[in-house]
């Protein structure tokens, strides 16, 4: 197993979705950073569970325990830790789904790889729920990237068949961000909102799921970020989004579409801005080129597959009986993770980035 994470900011992540909670520990922080615990608090609201219809009816306060690291208001430079007590599990909805493997979940993988003893209940250690800590630790990221002026934004790009459009340079930034971040289907196209949330309760209607896509961009990273070969931008970012339970995809700037383009549309063409600065006139390559940024929006699409757990009757084997056998999934689930989703795409973009500017900042302090 490996739940811990990072080069200069070096997370480790803990807790099942059913133990007695969940938790973090961030080793590397600088000493005397003052944490907004507001900003931090709305970010994990975006998060949040049993608000509505469109979301799993589990209902956790998500109430944060500092246990080290946080002094007088203030980080103190020794390891931030912190936990998150489970307080709504129903593991009866799990009872039967100890040996009936859920087609699309991590129980037959879990079980194998680890002998049986893994915590099945709400998906254990594979659940979103562990993704809680670690939206704390990406707001914290978020909030020492912003004194950088670095900004981090998404919006919904797609629910199943539903689209809005991507975004254009007029929406990269802070405000539209900050806008897109109070809404729960942020969308840039207020007309698809709607027709989101339609598709979203018609698949919870037929007892089935939805999955999406979700569209971020980073702005104002400086050009020079990125360590080649194997520690491109494209290549740390991928690693960490994969990490996020549920997803099956990312693209960067246009991504496959650019195999469609010749190489006279495809190129980002350079030039001086009235102040000086380089800039290209598209940005098909998103911001990065050999895996460096080259001071435009970085800008990504991740994949999130419709849920796993409906209660539509589906064929699975149980792995007692050693039989193929039709079960009906109860339990609260969510009937798309897209929403939900959102928050932590860009706190794993925000603690890849924040990362490697770190790194970028100690590679430069020997030139
Ligand atoms: C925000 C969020 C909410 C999720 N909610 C559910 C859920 O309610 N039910 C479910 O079966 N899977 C849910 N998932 C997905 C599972 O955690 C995930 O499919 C499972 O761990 C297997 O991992 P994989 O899909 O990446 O292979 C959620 C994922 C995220 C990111
Ligand atoms: C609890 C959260 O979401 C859970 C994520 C999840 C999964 O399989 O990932 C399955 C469900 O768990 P349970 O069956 O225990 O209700 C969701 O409610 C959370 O995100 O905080």
């Amino acid at each position: 197993m490996s739940a811990t994470w990072g080069e200069n900011i070096k997370l480790t992540i803990f807790g099942e979705s059913h133990g007695p909670g969940v938790g973090i520990v961030i080793d590397g922080l600088p000493p005397g950073l003052q944490i907004d615990m507001e900003f931090v608090r709305n970010e994990l609201e975006r998060r949040a569970t049993g608000k509505n219809m469109l979301m799993t009816a589990r209902k956790e306060p998500d109430a944060i325990e500092i246990i080290s690291g946080y002094f007088d208001y203030h980080t103190t430079g020794g390891p931030l830790s912190f936990v998150i007590k489970n307080k709504d599990q129903k593991s009866k909805d799990y009872s039967q789904l100890k040996n009936w493997m859920r087609p699309g979940h991590a129980d037959y993988t879990g079980n194998v790889k680890y002998r049986g003893f893994n915590d099945y209940r709400g998906g254990g250690h594979f659940s979103a729920r562990i993704t809680t800590p670690f939206v704390v630790a990406g707001a914290i990221a978020k909030q020492i990237l912003a004194k950088e002026n670095i900004y981090i934004g998404s919006h919904i790009k797609s629910i199943a068949n539903i689209e809005d459009r991507d975004f254009e340079e007029k929406d990269l930034n802070k405000n539209i961000f900050g806008e897109l971040a109070k809404e729960q289907l942020c969308v840039l196209n207020k007309e698809v909102a709607n027709k989101m949330r339609d598709e979203i309760l018609q698949a919870r209607e037929e007892l089935d799921s939805v999955g999406g896509i979700v569209e971020t961009a980073i702005i104002n990273l400086p050009a020079g970020v990125g360590e080649p070969f194997f520690e491109s931008i494209e290549s740390k970012l991928a690693s960490m989004i994969f990490s996020v339970p549920a997803v099956k995809g990312i693209e960067f700037g246009k991504g496959f579409g650019i195999t469609r383009l010749r190489g006279s549309e495809a190129n980002d063409e350079y030039y001086y801005d009235k102040n000086g600065n380089v800039k290209t006139k598209t940005n098909n390559n998103a911001g990065i080129l050999g895996g460096i940024s080259n001071g435009m929006p970085i800008v990504f699409k991740t994949a999130l597959k419709p849920t796993a757990s409906i209660s539509k009757p589906q064929k699975s084997i149980n792995i007692e009986t050693k039989k193929e056998e039709e079960f009906a999934i109860t339990g609260r689930h969510d009937p798309c993770i897209v929403p939900r989703a959102v928050v932590i795409l860009e706190s794993a973009a925000a603690l890849t980035i924040l990362d490697m500017l770190i790194e970028s900042r100690r590679y430069n302090g020997f030139k």
